[in-house]
């Protein structure tokens, strides 16, 4: 039985403890894992919301090696921000103990979220992209854009940082936090990129193959249904495209589904030595989130907390 009172870790607590440096080792971990067997993972439970556009995601995974079994719990609902000013993505994290079945704590997976998606990213940049990128664009001024900037800027020294949003205000207020140029079109924005990083909300592809140069690294990030895509179909056919999850990319991406677009690999078999990285080639990480990203950093952040005395 759980005892009356099970801890709950907030979001600030869990900011407090948690660097890309750390985050990053962590999700290349998962992707390894994953990609090995050693990961019980279904494919993500959607329960829609229709009368507000929105979803419940259920994301549990166990990993015996890492004697760990959570699930995290995801709402999306897309017009929080532009009806209620509050965030369109919220998550809770709850952390099993693997012997007992018994809850042991509850954490926010807010924080969790942006940044291991962002750590995500930068491992397949890693992997996937030409040596030396210069130039980053940013499609996209929300959560994940700010988290992708810090990420991707811990392990590259930018020349030029490049954002689009739909609204240019939006655009305009992010480029200045991070010293980046706003652009009026997203064709602007990735013209010569080395990355491009796309998320957004869209279900219609914002970015095009004629205005992508060859031999870029994108991170596909937004676009998590079926019938959603973000990138040109087209685009999709003609790069090297590279999965978190094969099982989730063929249910749940509409960048593989509308586009019937082959995947050359798990980003997690390019870690493990069994596929290759094509780092000359455009290669497109199409990134859905999994749960075993949230669960390896739930650990994480309780394996540091317990460091600081913080949880017992
Ligand atoms: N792959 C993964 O592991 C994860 C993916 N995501 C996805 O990343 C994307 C960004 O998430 P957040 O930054 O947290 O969301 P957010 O709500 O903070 O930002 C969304 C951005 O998309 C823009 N947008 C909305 N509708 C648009 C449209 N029709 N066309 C162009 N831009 C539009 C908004 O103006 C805003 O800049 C979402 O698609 C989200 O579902 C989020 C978390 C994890
Ligand atoms: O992995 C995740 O948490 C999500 N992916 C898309 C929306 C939320």
């Amino acid at each position: 039985m759980a005892e009356d009172s099970i801890p709950y870790l907030s979001g600030a607590k869990i900011k407090e403890v948690l660097d890309y440096n750390e985050l990053i080792s962590v999700m290349k971990k998962a992707f390894a894992k994953y990609s090995s067997g050693k990961v019980v993972q279904p494919v993500r439970t959607v329960v829609k919301v229709e009368k507000a556009d929105g979803f419940l995601g259920l994301m549990p995974a166990l990993c015996e090696d890492e004697d760990v079994l959570a699930t995290k719990l995801v709402t999306l609902y897309r017009h929080n921000q532009e009806k209620y000013g509050l965030p369109t993505h919220n998550a809770i994290v709850v952390v099993f103990s693997v012997n007992t079945g018994i809850p042991k704590v509850i954490m926010d997976g807010e924080v969790i979220t942006t940044m291991r998606t962002a750590a995500a990213s930068a491992v397949a940049s890693k992997y996937l992209c030409a040596p030396n990128p210069r130039k980053l664009a940013i499609l996209g001024s929300g959560v994940q854009a700010r988290s992708h900037f810090e990420a991707l800027s811990s392990l590259y020294k930018f020349e030029q940082v490049t954002v689009w949003s739909r609204t240019f205000n939006n655009a305009e207020h992010l480029a200045g936090e991070i010293n980046a140029t706003p652009c009026n079109t997203a064709e602007e924005a990735v013209k010569d990129a080395d990355i491009i990083v796309t998320v957004t909300l869209s279900s219609k592809p914002v970015v095009q193959k004629a205005w992508v140069k060859p031999g870029c690294h994108i991170n596909a990030v937004g676009a998590c249904r079926p019938d959603w895509h973000e990138i040109d179909p087209e685009l999709m056919r003609s790069a090297i495209v590279y999965v978190d999850s094969r099982a989730g990319a063929e249910k749940e991406s509409g960048d593989i589904i509308l586009s019937k677009a082959e995947v050359y690999a798990e980003l997690g078999e390019v870690i493990l030595g069994t596929k290759n990285s094509n780092k000359d080639k455009t290669t497109v990480f199409k990134s859905l989130g999994m749960a075993i990203e949230d669960v390896l950093s739930a650990k994480l952040v309780c394996d540091l907390l317990l460091k600081t005395e913080k949880l017992k």
